[in-house]
């Protein structure tokens, strides 16, 4: 049986470095122009101290003051050339960073949206943002010049040796062993910090989804006395995340510290090594300087670089975790066909011995065949848990069946895109998400391409005309949380204005107007009939009153079909279960 449930991580899942390839392929020009910035400004670094060793060699020979003047010159002009090159470096890393990560948002904001239900029901809206958001985010120094800045401090460490070496063979071979030891050690120091800081990034994915999920539920809670047992859930989500976050803070700042120890002795050694040289004549205090100052900056290079690896891995697990969530693939495989409608209004509907189950053994529906012409109407009735909302899933094509077949206008929806069945199916269902967003929007779901004229035609066809009139600014009023506000009622009607804008060949009502009051519910009928009329209906309903303008009923118990008709003759047949209860109810037809 299907399980629309499980994880459905596919083996087609690019590997971590094929999906970063792609968003850096996009962007060669910029790296190599980074690349060679960073280049020039590392040949720079290893240049000046020599410039500086000069001048203070000339200036000890007390040459002429013009050259050490334009030593000076040429001193400042590399310093000011330095400092630009790191502006444009930069202006030039945050610009590809910026590009390369909000493509991959957008890309992986469209993949979710893509999937399907079975999708949001496994993660909450809280870990999905941090997904998004805070993966993706991490991934900003890796797209732009992580690998540059480990190769340029490589090479500027390798360039200090050289320079070192060049001067005085004896100093260049203390400062091999030293540098290799150094990156070994910080190796070790950045890779033991990294599952602390993986446990970090959970524990805040965690409390956000715990916030997330208790925040959607706000209205539950008051009023049901739960407010208590929220906060403790909280205080234990935070309370595991200060943990967490002492620890990888704790680790974090070993390596740090443990490169500027490394420095400091790195410095000690060269003033000791160029004091003993410059006492025993070996060298000039030029040269004794370029020593102490290569000491010194060898804690840049390594902070670096100790720096970058710890971004690198901490980037190569985004990058996982974000290969994950692109292999997520919805459960219902896409068809190589597009649905075609054959009528101008209404889907011709079949049903053929369709069974379905969650994959729990049990069959949520069993051997339902159906038959629904071109603007037939059918009402589902059935008791709590018969499959009423599991045939509107079918229907939808939030799943496909595990046997049978569904057929609409005589095409399977198995050899359909999943896109063109949903675009031909109007659901409404008793939650209506209200973007906050303006009326316009909201009715148009963000299509820029609907004519104001056809939205301001929808609404008014389902009774909306009157409250659009009252709205502050029209179709441009804001709606939703910080805007203007709507009562469920209301949303409703939004709903089926939003049908009728795509004028589907199907539309599902599933317990529609089951929230509503008596008021609301006389509104929807009105509004109901307006929109289902001609078209292709399937009705859902717990009340039996549902079906007073069905032309079939269809009436479920425990997933299969219990009585299947004609609704005036099920009403004349006297064995009926939809009579019965139509009587019960004492509607009149
Ligand atoms: N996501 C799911 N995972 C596992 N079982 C499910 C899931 N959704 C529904 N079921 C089971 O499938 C059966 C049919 O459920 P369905 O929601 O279709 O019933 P329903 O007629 O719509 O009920 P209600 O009127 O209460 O909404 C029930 O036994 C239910 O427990």
């Amino acid at each position: 049986m299907t399980t629309p449930t499980a994880p459905t991580a596919s083996a087609d899942r690019p590997p971590p470095p094929r999906l970063a390839l792609r968003y850096l392929a996009a962007r060669r020009g910029a790296l190599t122009a980074l690349g060679a910035l960073l280049l020039l400004s590392t040949a720079m670094a290893v240049v000046t101290p020599q410039l500086l060793r000069r001048f203070i060699d000339r200036a000890a020979e007390s040459a002429d003051t013009s050259s050490l003047a334009s030593l000076a010159a040429a001193f400042m002009a590399l310093a000011v050339l330095t400092e630009l090159l790191l502006v444009a470096g930069d202006v030039l890393a945050a610009r590809v960073a910026w590009s390369a990560t909000n493509e991959l948002r957008v890309d992986l904001t469209r993949h979710v949206l893509g999937l399907d239900l079975a999708f949001s029901e496994r993660h909450s809206g809280g870990e999905l943002i941090e997904r998004i958001d805070g993966d993706v985010g991490k991934l900003a120094n890796f797209f732009s010049r992580m690998f540059l800045l480990i190769v340029s401090n490589s090479l500027l460490l390798l360039g200090i040796g050289v320079a070192l070496a060049v001067q005085d063979w004896r100093v260049g071979l203390c400062y091999a062993p030293l540098v290799v030891g150094a990156v070994l050690l910080l190796r070790r120091l950045v890779g033991g910090a990294v599952p602390a800081s993986a446990e970090h990034r959970a524990a805040t994915a965690r409390l956000l989804g715990h916030l997330a999920e208790r925040l959607g539920g706000l209205e539950d809670i008051g009023p049901n006395g739960a407010r208590d047992h929220v906060r403790r859930g909280f205080w234990a989500h935070a309370a595991r995340l200060l943990t967490a976050a002492r620890g990888s803070a704790a680790l974090g700042v070993r390596w740090p510290a443990a490169a500027q120890g490394l420095a400091s002795f790195g410095l000690l050694l060269a003033v000791l090594v160029g004091a003993l040289l410059l006492v025993s004549g070996q060298t000039t205090v030029g040269g004794a300087y370029v020593f102490v100052a290569y000491a010194g900056m060898l804690q840049m290079p390594l902070l670096h670089i100790a720096h970058q690896v710890h971004d690198l891995e901490e980037a190569l697990a985004a990058l996982g975790r974000v290969g994950e969530l692109f292999a997520e693939r919805g459960a219902v495989p896409d068809g190589p066909g597009r649905l075609r409608r054959t009528a101008a209004r209404g889907m011709a509907v079949e049903l053929a011995e369709v069974s379905f189950g969650y994959g729990d053994g049990a069959f949520a529906l069993r051997g339902v065949s159906l038959r629904l012409a071109p603007g037939e109407r059918l009402a589902v009735l059935g008791r709590t848990g018969a499959g009423k909302s599991t045939l509107t899933k079918l229907l939808f094509r939030l799943a496909d069946p595990d046997a049978g077949r569904i057929l609409f206008d005589g095409q399977d929806l198995r050899g359909l895109s999943v896109d063109s069945v949903r675009r031909q199916v109007g659901l409404v269902t008793q939650e209506v998400w209200i973007f906050h967003a303006t009326v316009r929007e909201n009715v148009a779901v963000f299509d820029p391409g609907v004519p104001d004229e056809d939205i301001r035609r929808a609404l008014c066809e389902v009774g909306l005309g009157d409250w659009l009139e009252r709205l502050p600014h029209g179709l441009d009023t804001v709606l939703g949380s910080g805007g203007v506000g709507h009562s469920a009622g209301e949303a409703q009607l939004l709903a089926f204005a939003r049908v009728l804008i795509v004028d589907p060949g199907l539309v599902v009502l599933d317990e529609a107007s089951s929230r509503l009051d008596p008021a609301g519910r006389r509104a929807f009928r009105a509004a109901a009939e307006r929109l289902l009329a001609g078209r292709t209906a399937v009705v859902i309903a717990h009340q039996v009153e549902a079906a007073r303008t069905a032309d079939r009923i269809l009436v479920l118990r425990d997933g299969e079909v219990l009585e299947l008709g004609r609704r005036e003759a099920l009403l004349a047949d006297p064995g009926s279960e939809f009579g019965r209860r139509w009587r019960a109810a004492e509607v009149t037809a």
